[in-house]
């Protein structure tokens, strides 16, 4: 209701208004004389909601909301009282903040008030904002929008920025600080640069060194949207139960009858602070009938699709046919090399230790390296998410030490591009296809960080944005 009635005076307070704005002192977004104004902390109920502004009429609206008083010294925090600027009505007693451009976020004059978070108090000073001349309501993203234009983020940051909104876990907020701060736009500067010299060693080092980053990108668009993590075994292993488990949630029926799970179930998790899509399956038996054998049929297929695999046994049942069988199919094979020179990772998880004698699981010299865990008391669980914090460290690549990740297929296309570009360069016959060749590679690494981005690219981006960022 709130938010309707907020839509109808943000429409009224675009149009006419736009006049009289008047140039501040960053420079204006191209294209947009406009001062914008939104909502920039979470919507509903809060202790304090931030509401900001940018453009050139931000000192105006400022002065306006908190007449008589004057502008408050730069960047530092000044309480003041909020009242509307037509009817005198009070709205708030908020903490103000003034930016003027260029030093500010967007580059822009900006002004910010810290105001207490009732939906009441957030909509009578956005209100009063619409009143004033020239600001209009933001568009989602638009903030970040001109930060670009004015050339306070690159493209890369950009998407940084966008991932650290969204990071849901340790793993992906540490990668998109790192873009944020931008690590991945530097070293594509760097190697911009080397193009500039272009000698044949440095061309042929960094060929090498795209290759290296090439390899590695599937493990950052891991790390974007999440490892696939299989959960497959014989029937009753516990499969389920450890779902439940590391989901810390009800996902899947556990029951003692084997073939409960048919279908693949699938939730997304914070795995020891790694982004994961974790897939329940069905046990995997033979001679069953026509549904659980699709059911086995989809396991299978979602197996081959996995990045790792969490195979679970029941230790106190190792030497039955289902056991024998899985750890002859599934976890012997995954460890071997594929012709492709790539192997499955794969955990294997011993469950239902608390059914063991003291002594542990049967001796069986053909067992390979194994967990102990009870899904019943959560012992092992520890020395699970462990294994599970290495494992995934090495399937999304781990943002804390490594190189600068390409999380996006767009930082992907543009290194190869510039890979074939090297290629063609090497091959070129004579120095004008050989400069041709050059400045293709120059140019897909000064797209890969924005220079000479399409409205396209800059539309994609944005729209991950919410209003107020
Ligand atoms: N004692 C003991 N029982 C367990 C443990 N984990 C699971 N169970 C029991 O084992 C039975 C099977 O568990 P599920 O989680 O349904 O096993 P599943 O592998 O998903 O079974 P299917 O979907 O039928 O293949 C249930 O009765 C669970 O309560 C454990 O750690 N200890
Ligand atoms: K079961
Ligand atoms: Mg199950």
């Amino acid at each position: 209701m709130w938010r309707r009635r907020w839509t109808l005076v943000a429409r009224a307070a675009r149009g006419p208004r736009r006049s009289g704005t008047r140039q501040g002192s960053g420079a204006p977004a191209p294209g947009s004389g406009a001062t914008i104004f939104a909502l920039s902390s979470g919507q509903g109920r809060c202790g304090v909601a931030v509401i900001r502004t940018s453009g050139p009429a931000s000192g105006h609206a400022l002065r306006s909301l908190t007449a008589p008083r004057d502008l408050p010294p730069s960047r530092s925090a000044c309480l003041r009282l909020l009242s509307d600027p037509r009817s005198g009505e009070r709205l708030d007693r908020a903490l103000v903040l003034w930016f003027p451009g260029p030093r500010s976020f967007t580059g822009e004059d900006c002004a910010e008030f810290h105001v207490h978070g009732g939906p009441a108090v957030v909509s009578g000073v956005l209100q009063a904002l619409g009143r004033v001349p020239g600001l209009r309501p933001a568009e989602a993203g638009e903030f970040t929008r001109r930060a670009f234009a004015h050339g306070k983020l690159s493209l890369t940051e950009v998407e940084g920025l966008a991932d650290l909104i969204h990071a849901e876990t340790e793993a992906q907020r540490r990668q998109a600080l790192r873009q944020l701060d931008g690590e991945l736009g530097h070293l594509c500067r760097g190697w911009a640069e080397t193009l500039t010299k272009a000698t044949d060693s440095e061309v042929r080092e960094l060929e090498v060194a795209l290759g290296a980053h090439l390899r590695d990108a599937r493990r950052g668009q891991r790390l974007r949207s999440g490892a696939h993590v299989v959960v497959a075994g014989p029937p009753n292993a516990g499969k389920s139960s450890l779902v439940n488990l590391l989901s810390r949630k009800p996902v899947s029926i556990v029951s003692p009858e084997p073939g409960t799970t048919r279908d693949v179930l699938e939730a997304p998790v914070d795995l020891a602070g790694f982004p994961a899509l974790l897939s329940d399956t069905a046990g995997l038996r033979e001679g069953v009938g026509p549904v659980e054998q699709e059911g086995v049929r989809r396991a299978r297929q979602r197996l081959e699709q996995a990045d790792l695999i969490l195979a679970v046994l029941d230790a106190s049942d190792l030497a039955s046919p289902s056991s024998c069988n899985f750890l002859d199919t599934v976890v012997g094979p995954a460890g071997a090399h594929s012709p492709n020179g790539s192997s499955q990772r794969l955990l294997l998880v011993l469950n239902k230790s608390d059914l063991l004698p003291p002594g542990g699981p049967d001796p069986s010299p053909d067992l390979p390296p194994y967990l102990l865990l009870s899904c019943l008391s959560g012992e092992g669980l520890d020395g699970l998410l462990e294994a599970l914090r290495k494992e995934l460290a090495e399937v999304c690549g781990d943002p804390s030490t490594g190189p600068p990740l390409l999380t996006r297929t767009r930082h992907q296309h543009h290194l190869q591009g510039c890979l074939d570009a090297l290629g063609h360069y090497k091959q070129a016959t004579d120095l004008a296809l050989a400069a041709e060749a050059l400045r293709v590679a120059r140019g897909h690494l000064a797209r890969l960080t924005g220079g000479g981005g399409t409205e396209e690219i800059l539309d994609m981006i944005f729209r991950d944005f919410c209003v107020g960022k």
